[in-house]
């Protein structure tokens, strides 16, 4: 049975209009006119318990205001949504210790307290003995290599620091579903790298169920086999990252090095040849031939060097966003 069930959902958000002036600010003040934003139009998916699953979007597309509602933030303007047989808008307190949201941009910790502090607050809240606390802490904290950073402010922290302690704390109450909306923003190479393995080893530990946007592609070629696609409010694929991939980027990229008595005509009969300088040479071949094409190239030709490489994940993508459609 699915843990998260949302059903031709939907957000409309209202916006006031003001005319510039005075006499602008003076109707605004005494008849209001709106337009109205459709953020998030009749989206329809289901989550199953421990699938980790990929959120993406170009900005604006909708995926905070879709978080916002599976989390309880605000109403869905028509739809249904069920998270873990709940009704998330309603925020009862079982719902809310089996969930958490984790926003890259924003930190539940105290700025100028050590987190350990601010994690006591949590552990009080969600009614955690002092034994729990503890235990989870420690365990937590190792599974982040955090535990000597507990004790100084948050301040002082760097920022792959921050956003592990950030995450600490927001998973502290074990919640069964993680709701990530850019939890790597703006971290290092290194610090996305050691988020990202926390949450596989999390969701591995735990079979925690995980909802997960990024901008950051290597965040969900490590993390999710499933992706969902929105595009201006609309859900446009749900399915596959690789059968994705496999179809906006039906081509290989081979490149060769080789023995110089080649010619480009030569070349061409291989794939389309992109590149050929000194005695490299850039071959765009489909996907369905790529095995016969390299065997043919390694037979007819003397080659030093092969590598065959996918087109990188962010371009495809980018190319099914500006398509707008999944054809
Ligand atoms: N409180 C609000 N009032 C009015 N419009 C809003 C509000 N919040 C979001 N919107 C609009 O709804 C649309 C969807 O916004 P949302 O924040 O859900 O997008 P997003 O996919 O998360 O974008 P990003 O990747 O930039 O964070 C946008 O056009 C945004 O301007």
């Amino acid at each position: 049975m699915s843990i998260i069930h949302v059903d031709h959902l939907s957000k409309r958000y209202p916006v006031a209009i003001k005319q510039p002036g005075l006499k602008g600010t003076l109707r605004h003040f005494f008849r209001r006119t709106y337009r109205y934003i459709e953020a998030v139009q009749a989206i329809s998916f289901e989550i199953q318990p421990g699938e980790v699953v990929g959120f993406l979007g170009p900005n604006g597309a909708g995926k905070t205001t879709t978080l916002k509602m599976l989390t309880g933030l605000i109403h869905p303007s028509a739809g249904q949504v069920q998270v873990a047989g709940y009704t998330p808008f309603q925020r009862p307190v079982d719902f809310l210790h089996q969930i958490t949201l984790v926003m890259g941009q924003k930190q539940q910790l105290l700025w100028d307290l050590p987190a350990m502090d601010s994690l006591r607050i949590n552990a009080a809240i969600y009614g955690l003995s002092d034994k729990e606390f503890r235990y989870r802490v420690a365990e937590l904290a190792e599974m982040l290599a955090l535990a000597d950073k507990l004790s100084q402010p948050v301040r002082k922290l760097s920022l792959g620091e921050r956003m592990k302690a950030e995450m600490l704390a927001a998973l502290l109450h074990r919640p069964q579903i993680l709701f990530l909306d850019e939890p790597t923003l703006g971290l290092d190479v290194n610090a996305q790298v050691a988020v990202r393995s926390f949450l596989q080893e999390y969701n591995r530990r735990y079979g925690a169920t995980v909802l997960l946007t990024s901008h950051y592609m290597a965040d969900i070629t490590a993390l999710c086999e499933r992706v969902l696609l929105i595009y201006q409010g609309q859900l446009i694929y749900d399915g596959s990252l690789d059968k994705l991939l496999e179809q906006f980027a039906p081509y290989r990229e081979v490149k060769i090095e080789l023995d110089c008595q080649v010619n480009a005509e030569d070349l061409a009969s291989y794939g389309e040849l992109e590149t050929f300088e000194g005695c490299v040479a850039s071959l765009i071949v489909r996907r369905e031939a790529l095995t016969q094409t390299v065997a043919r190239l390694l037979a007819d030709l003397d080659i030093k060097d092969l590598t065959v490489t996918d087109p990188p994940v962010e371009e495809v993508i980018g190319r099914v966003f500006q398509a707008g459609a999944i054809a």
